[in-house]
């Protein structure tokens, strides 16, 4: 029977980034190390550093033994929400829909700079005509 797990986006996830409250996620899974930090042998600024992301490389690059792994499992709270964007995905898509605004009033007033040079090169026509 398959196990029902938690289910945590990044976007909360990564809202657990201080000593007093820290969620970690790595391959997939969310850690809640806060009880762990003071005995964390790597220190508690290098896990703190990796929340907000996925941590799977940091973990791996810090080359943790299987003992550290196994300890790793007993802080387990759930898993990682993929059908939900990742932090930067929200945010680049803010970014194009920003951009898309920009080209949709370009588009609106497109009238404005056509007029402005209309007008311009009509006075200096008669300006000139008058001379
Ligand atoms: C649930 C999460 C974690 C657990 C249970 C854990 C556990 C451990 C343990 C037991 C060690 C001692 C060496 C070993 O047995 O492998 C260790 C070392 C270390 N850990 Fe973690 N760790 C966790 C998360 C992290 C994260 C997210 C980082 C981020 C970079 C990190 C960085 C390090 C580093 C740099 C060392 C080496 C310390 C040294 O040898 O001076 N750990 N960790």
């Amino acid at each position: 029977m398959p196990t029902l797990s938690k289910l945590y986006t990044m976007q909360e996830a990564s809202e657990h980034n201080t000593k007093e409250d820290c969620w970690v996620v790595i391959d997939g899974k969310v850690y809640d190390v806060t009880a762990y930090l003071d005995e964390h042998p790597g220190g508690d600024d290098v896990v703190i550093a990796a929340t907000g992301k996925d941590a799977t490389d940091d973990f791996e690059d810090a080359g943790h033994s299987k003992s550290a792994k196994e300890l790793m499992e007993t802080f387990c709270i759930g898993e990682l929400d993929t059908s939900a964007p990742a932090v930067s995905e929200v945010e680049i898509s803010s970014k194009k829909q920003n951009a898309q605004k920009l080209m949709d009033l370009t588009k609106q007033y497109w009238v404005v700079p056509v007029a402005v040079v209309g007008i311009s090169v009509l006075v200096g026509f008669l300006y000139l005509r008058k001379k």
